[in-house]
């Protein structure tokens, strides 16, 4: 029978078949945070389990951690101090292995599993937290849980899964210069809604896609998420190989190994014939830079365009909140902070697109600018091309990282009524601290409102490079 690869990868993990909707679903990884966790470890204690299989299990401290540079990171906040503190507690007991707060390779959860080789073509990867939808990248099926259900993985390496239905949106076209993974996301999700994927796994295929890096295909798969997908996927091909190859030295280095997962991963498709409850065609040619106006990730616009009329009551008070009346054009809006980083756009690539359109401008007076790479290695690696040095000469704070300012969880909080042009996922109300507005956008984007002090096309900028 043909089947779309995400039915491919259910039924390859699928240990019993509970009812019509649902599976036991067999986890390859699941990765933890300090914020998820703890209920789930606490509950295991009561019970008296253990986990089952502590070696396919990674966490780190990622939301709580404070991202001042200092050498040596200690948590002020008392109840913080106390989560970290809990997840070493819990992963010393078990055995799982732990990116701890001072850790050289620490980082956002979906940062550093794919750098470490730890993501796959073929794996179900699981973890408390929505934005698991960022492996699809590497053809891996990932998806976010909840507490009770991080506590029955742990103790079975299973899950109780409700089955999704099938989506697949294809993207054909080149980007166009000054336009990014980011743009073409925020197009999708602006175009069917936050809601648009719910109950979906999404396959994304198309030329646009296929042109995609890696860490492109991760911002696009992290964000199908804020169209309310339970997971996104992009069948795996000689990029995604590639990376895993360069990111899995173990793998690559050992021939036999090699060419049976070499031979997996080419299985790894959706058949010609497989059938999908519904199919999106979306062109890339003619996008634009796109930056959000309102408070969920489906209010964007086009940079070039104007803030639309309110068409409910939500969008509204979307408008009320972010200051905005319908008819404003969204260039030249000024902007009091700029962050760039999450695991949406704290990778490599995002800092060095940052540099790119900087050049040699600094940032703009009044405005404050600060870059959080998503790791550890991220951060090295910044360092080592000179990009980091390039970003504190034009007036950014270079960080340590965490997820820091993408939802404030640490001491990375906006003041009440501070506009911010932001790399991250989610523009909610009060998302990077009370009364402060998020404009979400591209790193290239993000670069240009830094330099500016508004929020600027980027490819005026671009153009005066050339
Ligand atoms: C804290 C966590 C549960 C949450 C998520 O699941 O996504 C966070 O990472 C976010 O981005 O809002
Ligand atoms: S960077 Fe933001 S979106 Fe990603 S896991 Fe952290 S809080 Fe969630």
């Amino acid at each position: 029978m043909s089947k779309t690869l995400y039915r491919k990868l259910v039924d390859s993990h699928t240990v019993a078949q509970l009812d019509e909707d649902n599976v036991l679903l067999y986890a390859d990884l699941h990765l933890m945070n300090e914020y998820t966790s703890p209920q789930a470890f606490a509950g295991l204690h009561e019970r008296g389990l253990a986990t089952l299989y502590p070696g396919q299990n990674v966490a780190t401290v990622s939301h709580i951690i404070p991202t001042h540079p200092d050498k040596f990171r200690i948590i002020g906040d008392a109840d913080s101090a106390l989560q970290a503190s809990n997840l070493k507690r819990n992963c010393d007991k078990h055995g799982i292995p732990l990116f701890d707060t001072n850790d050289r390779w620490q980082g956002i959860e979906h940062v550093i599993a794919p750098e470490h080789g730890m993501i796959r073509p073929g794996m179900v990867v699981i973890c408390g937290d929505s934005h698991t939808t960022t492996y699809g990248a590497l053809g891996a099926l990932g998806f976010g849980i909840g507490t009770t259900e991080v506590e029955h993985l742990l103790a079975t390496q299973t899950l109780v899964y409700r089955l999704a239905r099938d989506m697949r949106i294809r993207i054909d076209g080149a980007l166009p210069a000054g336009t990014t993974a980011k743009d073409l996301v925020l197009m999708v999700i602006a175009r069917i809604g936050a809601q648009g994927a719910r109950g979906y796994v999404v396959e994304f295929c198309g030329s646009a896609i296929a042109s995609l890096s890696t860490e492109a295909r991760f911002t696009l798969c992290n964000m199908a998420v804020e169209a309310g997908a339970r997971g996104a996927l992009i069948a795996p091909d000689e990029t995604a190989v590639q990376y895993v190859l360069a990111h899995c030295p173990d793998l690559a280095g050992d021939a036999g190994l090699k060419a049976r997962a070499l031979a997996h991963w080419q299985t790894l498709f959706s058949d010609p014939d497989a059938r999908f409850d519904i199919e999106y065609d979306f062109d890339a040619s003619g996008l634009a830079p796109i930056v959000t106006w309102g408070t969920s990730p489906d209010q964007a616009v086009p940079v070039t365009g104007v803030v639309p009329e309110a068409a409910n009551a939500s969008e509204a008070r979307a408008l009320q909140y972010t200051g905005l009346a319908s008819g404003m054009p969204l260039e030249g809006l000024t902007i009091q902070h700029v962050f760039i980083g999450s695991c949406t756009n704290g990778r490599i690539e995002d800092l060095r697109a940052v540099v790119d359109v900087i050049g040699e401008r600094k940032v703009a007076p009044g405005v404050r600018a600060m870059v959080v790479p998503g790791s550890g290695a991220v951060r090295d690696q910044a360092e080592h091309e000179g990009i980091a040095a390039k970003l504190v000469a034009a007036g950014f704070e270079w960080r340590k990282p965490g997820c820091s300012m993408c939802l404030a969880m640490n001491d990375d909080v906006l003041a009440p009524g501070t506009r911010c042009a932001s790399t991250t996922n989610r523009n909610f109300e009060g998302r990077q601290g009370r009364g402060a507005i998020t404009h979400l956008m591209s790193p290239a984007m993000a670069a240009a409102a830094a330099v500016t002090g508004t929020i600027t096309d980027v490819r005026r900028l671009l153009a005066d490079h050339a």
